[in-house]
């Protein structure tokens, strides 16, 4: 096995939308809650990262700090979450682009 980090895999988690199968127990469904905010903060930290790896290579050959049909993209992929959808993937592209402007 490479020591390379690799690709995250979803699949490794159980990241379905059904939550049938949990009990009734306040506490054991408080400890979901924080095992998937530490999992969507990680991803998120990671995400950021690996953004700013793309546009700093692209800037690096020439390209533009921004690719607007990749936005459209992103955003498309949470239109299922509605209007907080779009928020969402609007702070995930500022998080990994940083201010603009500068
Ligand atoms: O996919 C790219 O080309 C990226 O630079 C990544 C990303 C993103 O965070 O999803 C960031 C900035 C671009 O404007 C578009 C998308």
């Amino acid at each position: 096995m490479s020591d390379l980090p690799q690709p995250f895999d979803p699949q490794a988690h159980d990241l379905s939308g059904d939550v049938s199968g949990l009990p009734d127990d306040i506490e054991v469904l408080r400890g979901e809650i924080d095992r998937l905010d530490a999992m969507i903060l990680a991803a998120i930290k990671r995400r950021s990262a690996v953004s700013k790896r793309i546009g700093a290579a692209r800037m690096a050959s020439g390209g533009p700090r921004l690719v607007h049909s990749r936005e459209v993209k992103v955003l498309d992929r949470f239109a299922d979450l509605g209007q907080e959808g779009h928020t969402l993937a609007m702070l995930l592209l500022r998080l990994g682009r940083g201010p603009l402007g500068r």
